[in-house]
């Protein structure tokens, strides 16, 4: 059965835009877990426009399940990380003007940094994934480099507005779940995914752990975060 994992980015992009103290994204992850997340991600970009350093050691003491650290592959990100030791650092390309994430890291153009980074925070005790796009030579990039995980990158799937299309993008990450996994990797997912998109992917079977947040945060907001993470559970867990 495959897992949730919360990302509560979100609830810390509504607390910035008043620069006070709510809503709390540390309370969130704690209901989040209540209402039955395997996991709580979030992402400390480099302008922290939404989560904030103090968010993430209040995380690191308060999280039961395990806490998935998003960033980008630098000397200040691997710093914080192996200061805090999240369960799992997830590495993500990261521009200052995208509105969120546009695409997987590039792992082939960017093999030896990343392999450093990969070094790194696997010698301080933690689990790195790198979050690429379904793509046969980037997958194949990110085991030469020895990450444990690759996430892959279902934003373009989520995107598409044909049924050829989206098929097409079905068909490319079910390929890199198979090689992913031959290769030894393990297999998570995640980026633009909803209560609608969520079950053809699901279905495709080999994905350990799914990172939703948009569209989890976006439900709450109407029906409160306990049922939205309950709805986001059972289609996760029995597509
Ligand atoms: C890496 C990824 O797919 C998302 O977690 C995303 O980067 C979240 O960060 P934003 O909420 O800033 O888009
Ligand atoms: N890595 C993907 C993630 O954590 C959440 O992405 P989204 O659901 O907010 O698009």
């Amino acid at each position: 059965m495959a897992k949730l994992g919360v990302n509560i980015d979100h609830v810390a992009t509504i607390r910035q835009a008043r620069g006070g103290a709510e809503p709390d994204p540390v309370a969130a992850a704690a209901l989040a877990e209540m209402a039955g997340a395997d996991g709580i991600t979030v992402h400390l970009r480099e302008d922290r426009r939404h989560i904030q350093d103090r968010d993430l050691k209040l995380l690191r003491q308060t999280v039961k399940t395990r806490l998935n650290l998003e960033m980008a592959a630098t000397e200040e990100m691997v710093g914080i990380a192996l200061t805090l030791k999240p369960d799992m650092c997830t590495l993500v390309p990261e521009k200052r003007q995208e509105l969120t994430t546009e695409g997987g890291l590039d792992v082939r153009l960017n093999m030896s940094g990343l392999a450093e980074a990969v070094g790194r925070l696997q010698d301080g005790g933690i689990v790195v994934s790198l979050f690429i796009d379904p793509d046969p030579d980037q997958v194949k990039a990110a085991s030469k480099i020895g990450a444990d995980y690759i996430e892959i990158h279902t934003g373009t799937f989520a995107e598409a507005r044909d049924w050829k299309s989206e098929r097409a993008e079905l068909e490319r990450i079910e390929n890199a779940i198979k090689l992913g996994t031959k290769l030894g990797l393990g297999i998570n997912a995640g980026h633009g995914l909803n209560y609608s998109n969520i079950r053809k992917v699901a279905a495709l079977g080999g994905i350990e752990e799914f990172n939703i947040g948009h569209s989890i945060i976006s439900r709450a907001v109407f029906a409160g975060l306990d049922r939205a993470v309950r709805d986001m559970v059972d289609l996760v867990k029995y597509a």
